[in-house]
Formats: structure tokens, C-alpha cells, sequence
């Protein structure tokens, strides 16, 4: 979703001019009250008729920074999935339409109070809904003004995450969203990109930050202890049950469960968690009551999960309930511009394990781990610059620490200009050093740069005189 969109270029126009639309959600049968309301009034009116519909006119950022959603029907689901709409468009104003019985509900009554800019009941007055939108679209464009501000409350470190790439705004960004509302989650990606600690950062970031977090991988279960696992059991419910035990589950309660690698819960199982996620009940195994469980599931796939569903592997129900929001974090050759920052990081956090004359990353690390493709992601990062860290007997980590061949330099067809620059001056620079017997002096007069920028260059390529000097 690209938030820059919905901003307003405030500079190209005046607030007052900007166009008047309103997108209307909710009951089509009283639809033409609004349409009815508005006759006169110089307001473009669009119709989304369910959530999806209206999330995708405002994800297009075509500027229905002011909505309506007619609220008739009371299902909680319903609410539910306003309530997403509403928390994922922080810049969208929403005015509920509500009859007067409705209102008088104390769910709906509570809903609205927290959810909507202001509220209208049926039959709707013309003057009083252009007022009201009139004042909830000015309410937008002074938000409009200050994008910045909003930009900023995504942060990485309150994400617990390195990397400040778009894509990672982007991600941060969907996290704190997501995190303010209680849907399931499915969180899909390659191994290594950071799954679960999305998932950590979608439960720090919530309601629920004080509550448990609690992950399990479904892969590592043993099959038949996995219902056990889950939903816990009664004293005496199987042979070798001494005493009552609580599931994972109900051990979560008031926080959030990470269910790793859903995609591997044997298909029985995924009946009994398609039950809880409906009713949020758990059945320990030998009960013969239900207890009720608050607790909000995120689960993870790295092998995917519609393929899984057309191979019989996978419920599709499940699925659906399961991926009411999905997030990806991006493969880390997506946002190369990250890998310094992130290489710096583990690079500083595995330095405090022992005493280490390493001092960092030659450019020619740099240089190659950007240019990498990582098909294990961050985790194979880390493993890369542990082992480099060990192997390492320079200042300088090299590519051949991190087991970076340069040949990998070639099977990139493109290089930009500053890299080709980067790699000519090194090139140039141990040549000459070569001829010259590794003494800086005369390498200095040859290069036609001062001793002190040529030791600078030195530092810089990670060159190891000594070491390239007996290796002669
Ligand atoms: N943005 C990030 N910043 C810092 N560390 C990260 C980031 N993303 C992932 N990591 C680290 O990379 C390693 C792998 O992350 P994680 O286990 O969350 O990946 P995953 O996608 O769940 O992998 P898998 O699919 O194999 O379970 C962890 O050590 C994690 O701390």
C-alpha cells in the first residue's frame, strides 16, 4: 500500500478547492437517503459495497478521505471487519448512519463512539449530513497537511527490526496498523525474512503487549501430541495424562499466539483451531465443558498455502479465516540498501562475544553482500558474519571471511557506477602496491595522491599489506 499517495499536495492547491467525495459503505437499500440527502450539494458520491470494494478505492488514493458507512445490521463479524477498514485508514473521517433503535444497542452505541467522527440517524436531514461531512473532510485535509508526522510514528526500533528501506516503512507501517485490531493474521514469506519477528512486533505494538507472547512451530509437534499441545487435557484422558494440563492456548490467554509453519497442522487438527478461531472455545482433551479463551492467533507459512489447498493439504475455510490480513515481509535482496545497516548491527551485537581485533567490513564486503542474492535471508546474514567474525584474521572482514566468492561480482550483469569505481580504485591500488613492494611512500608518488589518503584507501578496500606481501 503506498501511503505517500494519500497524502494531499497542499502546495499545488488550495484546502478549499480540493473535490468534495464521499464513499458510502454499507446497506445498499439505504443508499439513496445519502444520494437523497446530498442532491443539491456539490459532493461526488461512490458506493463500496463491502469492506475489500471500499478498501481498494481508498488504497487507490483517489481522495474519499470521507466516508459513511450505514450501520443496520448488528452481526459482530460485520463490526469486526469495519473495525479493520477504520483502524488500516487512519485518514479517513468515517460518519456513521444508524436508525434510532440500532443506537440505542450498547455494542453499537460503543462502536460508534469509538470509531466514527460523528454520527447521523435515519431519515437522514440534508442540511445536518452536509454540515457534518462538510466539517469531517476539513478534519482530513488538516491531517492532509502534516504527512510527515504520520510518516514518522513507524519507527524501526520500536519494531525491534533493522533496515529504514520504503519497503520496510511500508512493512512498519502495516504492523502498527494491524497491531490496534484483534484479526487473525497470516504472515506469508521466504524462510529467514523475519516471520516471526513481525509477529513479536504486531504483539508489542497492541493492546495486548502486557499479555503473553507465545510462539509454536506446528512442524516440531510430534502428531499425536499435538491436540494436547494445543487445547491441553484433563487428568487421566490418555494413558500416562497424571494430571490437567492447560494448551498452549488457554496458556496464552489475553495475549497472542504465533502458530509457525501452519501450513504443517495435521488437517484434523486444523478443524479444532477453524472451531476456536470461531468460537474462541477450547475443548481440553477428557473435558466435557468448553472454556473460553481470549486470545489473538497469528500464524506463519514459508511454503504456500493455496497450492497446499489445492493439494488437499490445506482447509480452505481455515485459510480464509486465517488470512483476514496478511503481511509479507520483503526478501532481503528486495531492499539491498538495508544490508549495511543490518551487517553493522549483528556485527556490533556478536563483537561483545570475545575480545576481537576485527573492526568491520572491508568495502569489498559491502560491495558484494549488496549484490547477492541471500536465499536465506537475514538468518543466513547473520550465519555469514558469525563465521566470518571467527575466521577473520584481519581488521577488516573480506568476502572470502563471509564465503562471498568475488566471481559472484560477474554473475551480476548490472553494477552501478560508483561499485565499477569502487572496484577500479582497489584494483588499482593493490596493483600498485604489488609493484612496488607494499611501500606506501612510493605507491603514494605512483598514485599521485598524499600517504595519508592512500592509508585511507588502504582501510577503506580492507587491504592487508603484510599478509598480501608474504603471500607474494
Ligand atoms: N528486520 C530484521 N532486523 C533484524 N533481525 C532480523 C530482521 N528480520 C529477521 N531478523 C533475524 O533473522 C532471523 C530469522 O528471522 P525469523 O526467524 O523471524 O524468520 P522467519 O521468516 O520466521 O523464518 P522461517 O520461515 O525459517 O521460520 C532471526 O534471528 C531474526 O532475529
Amino acid at each position: 500500500m503506498n501511503t505517500h499517495k494519500k497524502f494531499i499536495n497542499v502546495e499545488d492547491e488550495p484546502i478549499t478547492t480540493r473535490p468534495r467525495k464521499v464513499l458510502v459503505l454499507g446497506c445498499d437499500t439505504l443508499g439513496y437517503d445519502v444520494d437523497e440527502a446530498l442532491g443539491n450539494a456539490q459532493w461526488h458520491i461512490k458506493y463500496a459495497h463491502n469492506q475489500q470494494e471500499a478498501s481498494t478505492i481508498i488504497g487507490n488514493g483517489d481522495e474519499y478521505f470521507t466516508s459513511i458507512y450505514i450501520l443496520k445490521n448488528t452481526d459482530s463479524q460485520l463490526l469486526d471487519d469495519l473495525q479493520e477498514l477504520i483502524v488500516m485508514h487512519p485518514e479517513v473521517a468515517w460518519l456513521a448512519v444508524v436508525d434510532p433503535l440500532s443506537i440505542q444497542v450498547e455494542r453499537i452505541r460503543r462502536f460508534v463512539h469509538q470509531y466514527f467522527f460523528a454520527f447521523l440517524t435515519l431519515p437522514l436531514d440534508p442540511i445536518k449530513t452536509q454540515h457534518l461531512l462538510e466539517a469531517a473532510r476539513e478534519m482530513t485535509l488538516l491531517s492532509a497537511l502534516s504527512p510527515s508526522k504520520f510518516r514518522n510514528e513507524y519507527r524501526n526500533q520500536d519494531m525491534g527490526m533493522v533496515g529504514n528501506s520504503p519497503v520496510m516503512q511500508r512493512l512498519y507501517q502495516s504492523i502498527y496498523r494491524i497491531a490496534q485490531v484483534d484479526a487473525p493474521v497470516l504472515i506469508t514469506g521466504e524462510s529467514g525474512t523475519g516471520k516471526e519477528l513481525v509477529a513479536r512486533a504486531i504483539h508489542e505494538q497492541s493492546p495486548r503487549r502486557h499479555g503473553p507472547f507465545n510462539a509454536i512451530n506446528c512442524g516440531a509437534l510430534p502428531p499425536g501430541l499435538i491436540q494436547s499441545e494445543l487445547f491441553g487435557h484433563e487428568k487421566g484422558a490418555f494413558t500416562g495424562a497424571g494430571q490437567r494440563k492447560f494448551g498452549i492456548i488457554e496458556s496464552t490467554s489475553g495475549g497472542t499466539l504465533f502458530l509457525d509453519e501452519i501450513g504443517d497442522l495435521p488437517l484434523d487438527m486444523q478443524v479444532n483451531l477453524l472451531r476456536f478461531l470461531e468460537n474462541h472455545h477450547v475443548f481440553r482433551l477428557g473435558s466435557l465443558k468448553e472454556t473460553k479463551v481470549d486470545v489473538r492467533v497469528l500464524a506463519a507459512s514459508h511454503v504456500n498455502l493455496e497450492e497446499a489447498i489445492k493439494l488437499d493439504k490445506f482447509r480452505e475455510d481455515l485459510y480464509h479465516r486465517l488470512n483476514v490480513l496478511q503481511l509479507t515481509p520483503p526478501p532481503l535482496r528486495e531492499r539491498s540498501e538495508d544490508i549495511e545497516e543490518i551487517a553493522n548491527f549483528f556485527f556490533k551485537k556478536y563483537r561483545t562475544e570475545k575480545a576481537s581485533k576485527v573492526k568491520g567490513f572491508s568495502r569489498e564486503s559491502l560491495l558484494l553482500m549488496r549484490q547477492y542474492a541471500w536465499p536465506g535471508n537475514i538468518r543466513e546474514l547473520i550465519n555469514r558474519i558469525r563465521r566470518a567474525m571467527v575466521m577473520c584474521d584481519q581488521r577488516l572482514i573480506r568476502p572470502e571471511d563471509l564465503g562471498l566468492e568475488r566471481r559472484q561480482r560477474s554473475s551480476r550483469s548490472q553494477v552501478t557506477l560508483e561499485q565499477a569505481r569502487d572496484l577500479a580504485e582497489e584494483s588499482a591500488i593493490r596493483a600498485s602496491l604489488a609493484r612496488n613492494k607494499y611501500q606506501v611512500q612510493h605507491s603514494a608518488c605512483e598514485l599521485d595522491v598524499s600517504r595519508a589518503t592512500l592509508y585511507r584507501l588502504i582501510e577503506k578496500h580492507g587491504i592487508d599489506r603484510q599478509l598480501e606481501k608474504n603471500a607474494q
